[in-house]
């Protein structure tokens, strides 16, 4: 087999998180974007270590479990759902199935212990925060926002019909398109450094409808904008006409006209573009209610929204949600679950295992660790003598300490930190620990100090099951076992899945030899002392 070969195959099976095996002459050879049982055409792209990746090139045969039509205009093109052409049941098949393959080679008896996948309440329309990018569809095209094109890091899909949102997110988005592709704006553009555009980032709270809306930009308005002084002044005379048959407002009073705007400075004419930007939104038909409109400027190259600064245009700067009685403050870029109905099924699931062992009398410590907005330490307040959070996000621990007397908790303390130092500081010892990362699981060395704790029982909640495979090697060598285990699908359509664990201590802390994978991973972190490794 070399580079550049074309072959056709059918897809045996599909590794998460989006790894299609396909076998040629009992060569396995990785082809991304699949669905078992499809037949396709690849090209091969990579020959490394014996492991070939192929690059898809067409579905030759639909796989008997697809659908024929699938609801979303954009699936295909957009790289944000791979499963959409799959019935929402045999979505829940293969991503149980991708979990257990995981867990199997590290949790004795999984198959037995294995409590299956729980579904998300909501098929579609179930996110409550979504990130446009502003860019181009194909090289010099028109302004597009969206979603990064499949296999593409920089073309932009405009995803206007977008089905893992609501209706409102489709408008916003595409009011917001509209207006700044008619005031000539310029897209961030990625490898020039150079434009305006950032991100769109809409959050919309399921139980309450509110609605927070952030237009992130560089702040080259001056320089990158290729808004004309024309169409500003288009713009300028079609509020103008509409103040006239509205009742004179206070911001219509201090409104420049065209030709004052005309020798204004670009800082004047940017809040002219805003304000009018703000008024489009206003001036929706929406199922939801916009409580605030914000304006984010970020300069940094990296392509993450990131927040140097923002400008409150409209309203206020976070939304409430509500999970299981509780309320929640939401501010843009704090972490909070992005599927509200999933998230309740999820938090529901960690209190059934917690069980009996939390309650009121047992007076017991329970360590939150990457406590986001501090809901599931809010969750477990109730049945705690006391819950202490932790998480690295300092708006998110302001929300979780504003969220904690909101809900009139007071036994919650949140730190703000990363949790491999902030555990050597906290005075306090857990008799409970909830454990739920991010993506890239727990760093080695403070898993370490978690395990060291050696605490009865622990939960895992893991959004990737690789990482919980990686965790649960070190945590299940030093004596822990896993008691349950089972996955909630918070991302239906997506290739995600969030899976949870109740770890319980049986054995002493022991060492044990690790998979020589694992030995590698500590090596690559540099922590083979603090991990016991040989
Ligand atoms: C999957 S989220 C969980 C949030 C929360 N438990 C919830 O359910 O909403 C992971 C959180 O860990 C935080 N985080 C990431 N790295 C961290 C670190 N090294 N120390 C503390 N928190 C961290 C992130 O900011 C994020 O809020």
């Amino acid at each position: 087999m070399k580079k550049g070969q074309i072959f056709e195959g059918m897809v045996e099976e599909v590794n998460f998180p989006n790894k299609g095996i396909v076998k040629i002459d009992a060569r396995q050879v990785t082809v991304k974007n699949t669905i078992p049982g499809q037949k396709v055409s690849f090209m091969v792209n990579k020959i490394r270590k014996g492991k070939a990746e192929g690059r898809l090139l067409d579905t030759l045969e639909k796989s008997p479990v697809e659908l024929e039509q699938v609801s979303c205009p954009h699936f295909g093109s957009c790289g944000g759902c791979n499963y959409q052409s799959l019935p929402y049941e045999e979505q829940l098949k293969l991503k149980a199935e991708q979990v257990l393959n995981l867990l199997e080679s590290v949790v004795p008896n999984v198959n037995e212990l294995f409590e299956g996948i729980k579904a998300s309440p909501q098929q579609f329309g179930y996110r409550n925060k979504m990130e446009f990018t502003f860019g181009d569809e194909y090289k010099d095209g028109p302004l597009s926002a969206g979603m990064h094109k499949r296999n593409s890091f920089y073309d932009i899909v405009t995803v206007d019909q977008c089905q893992i949102v609501d209706e409102d997110y489709r408008k916003i988005l595409s009011c917001t398109l509209e207006f700044f592709q008619k005031s000539g704006a310029a897209f961030y553009h990625r490898l020039r450094h150079t434009g305006y555009l950032r991100h769109l980032l809409v959050r919309k709270a399921v139980k309450t409808g509110e609605i927070l809306i952030d237009l992130v930009t560089t702040t080259q308005y001056d320089k990158m904008s290729s808004c004309q002084p024309e169409e500003i002044r288009d713009i300028l005379q079609r509020k103008k006409e509409t103040s006239a048959t509205k009742e004179t407002t206070e911001s219509e009073d201090t409104m420049q006209s065209g030709a004052e705007l005309l020798n204004s400075s670009d800082a004047e004419s940017e809040a002219v573009i805003l304000s009018s930007w703000k008024e489009a939104l206003l001036g929706l038909s929406l199922s939801g209610t916009i409580t605030g409109i914000l304006h984010t400027k970020n300069d940094s190259v990296a392509d993450a929204v990131k927040n140097e600064g923002t400008d409150l245009l409209y309203g206020r700067d976070y939304i409430v949600e509500e999970l299981l009685g509780l309320k929640f403050k939401i501010s843009t870029f704090s972490f909070f679950q992005t599927n509200s109905l999933g998230a309740e099924v999820l938090y529901e699931t960690a209190r059934e295992y917690i069980g009996d062992t939390l309650n009121e009398k047992a007076g017991k410590i329970v360590f939150d660790l990457y406590s986001g907005t501090g809901t599931i330490a809010q969750m477990l307040a109730p049945a705690a003598r006391n819950v202490i959070g932790v998480e690295i996000v300092e708006e998110a621990v302001e929300a979780a300490k504003e969220n904690a007397a909101l809900n009139q908790l007071n036994n919650c303390e949140f730190i703000a930190g990363d949790v491999l130092k902030v555990l050597d500081t906290i005075v306090e010892k857990p008799d409970f620990i909830v454990l739920d990362p991010p993506r890239e699981g727990i760093h080695p060395k403070a898993l370490e100090k978690i395990i060291r704790y050696g605490v009865d029982q622990m939960i895992y909640i893991s959004c990737k099951p690789t990482s919980l495979q990686r965790d649960l090697e070190v945590l299940l060598a030093r004596g822990y076992e896993v008691k349950r285990v089972c996955c909630v699908d918070m991302f239906p359509g997506t290739v995600h899945v969030e899976t949870i664990a109740l770890l319980q201590k049986s054995k002493p802390d022991t060492y044990v030899k690790l998979s020589l994978d694992m030995e590698d991973y500590y090596r690559i972190m540099n922590t083979e002392g603090d991990a016991k490794i040989e």
